[in-house]
């Protein structure tokens, strides 16, 4: 069975997006989303998104990591596949419902309202998520935030020094995750500006992590570190966060279409 996918990105992170909202696709499972999601022996991307109808929302987006596992969120793929929308559309994901408009090249899109319980990230047993004493090596002192998806929040002097690819996945796999974590090393340049680095639950370092920027920007706000609209500037660029407490998250940036293509589903499945 011949399948089309849109092959998309939200500043480098990429993604192979199926859309079966119109037409059924047969079950997608981690295996088969593992063999799309290679990059030497299948299309290649960071996350896999599947879009389908909702009965609570204009549709539904289900979101597969490059190693297969499902997930709740993906900031980066809510604002491409708003764009492929075309118009202002609600989201439902496993994550939570959220609100996108498409925007001159991009979208701006409600997050919902972090979480931040222990047992909401979730961690191994209660501990105080603005201030955790833990730490590994250089990374110490982290904050743990839910944006539909599980994220530890480091502030450090210089993000691009510490060695992420080495501590990203020891944080990743740690006890104190029973879902695993994604990792965030992040330097606040000044109250309007913070840079960030992020290993990725299930995909390892990648250019941008939409969730991560929400996560990280919320938790410099809660430490009073930063103001309530910040810059967060990505290896593969910068997104706008907004959040005050009490409110949801608002996130706006770039994503793009690269090309489309179609497979053949047996390959894979
Ligand atoms: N790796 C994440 C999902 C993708 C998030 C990222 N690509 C984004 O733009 O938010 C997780 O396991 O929760």
């Amino acid at each position: 069975m011949r399948i089309p996918f849109i092959k998309m990105h939200g500043l480098g992170n990429d993604f192979v997006v199926l859309d079966a909202r119109e037409n059924d696709l047969p079950d997608l499972n981690e295996s088969i989303a593992r063999g799309i999601a290679d990059r030497h022996t299948g299309i290649g991307c960071d996350q896999l998104i599947l879009l389908q109808p909702s009965d609570s929302a204009d549709f539904r987006m289900r979101i597969y990591n490059h190693d297969g596992g499902e997930v709740g969120a993906c900031g980066n793929a809510t604002r491409a596949v708003a764009m492929l929308h075309g118009s202002n559309a609600t989201i439902e994901t496993d994550g939570g419902m959220l609100a996108a408009s498409p925007r001159d090249g991009g979208a701006s899109v409600d997050m919902g309202a972090p979480r931040f319980d222990w047992d909401a990230i979730p961690l191994a047993y209660p501990m105080d998520t603005l201030s955790m004493p833990v730490g590994w090596e250089m990374l110490q002192n982290p904050g743990a935030v839910n944006v539909g998806n599980p994220h530890v929040i480091f502030f450090v002097d210089d993000c691009d020094a510490v060695p992420l690819d080495r501590l990203g996945p020891e944080i990743e796999n740690d006890p104190l995750f029973p879902v695993r974590v994604n990792v965030n090393v992040a330097t606040i340049e000044d109250r309007s500006r913070i840079r960030l680095r992020v290993w990725e639950r299930g995909a390892g370092l990648t250019k941008a992590c939409g969730t991560g920027a929400c996560a990280t920007a919320v938790h410099a706000m809660r430490r009073r570190l930063v103001d309530s609209e910040v810059t967060v500037a990505l290896p593969g660029g910068d997104l706008q966060i907004a959040w005050s407490e009490g409110e949801t998250i608002r996130m706006t940036g770039p994503a793009s279409e690269s090309f489309r293509g179609s497979f053949e589903w047996d390959d894979y499945a």
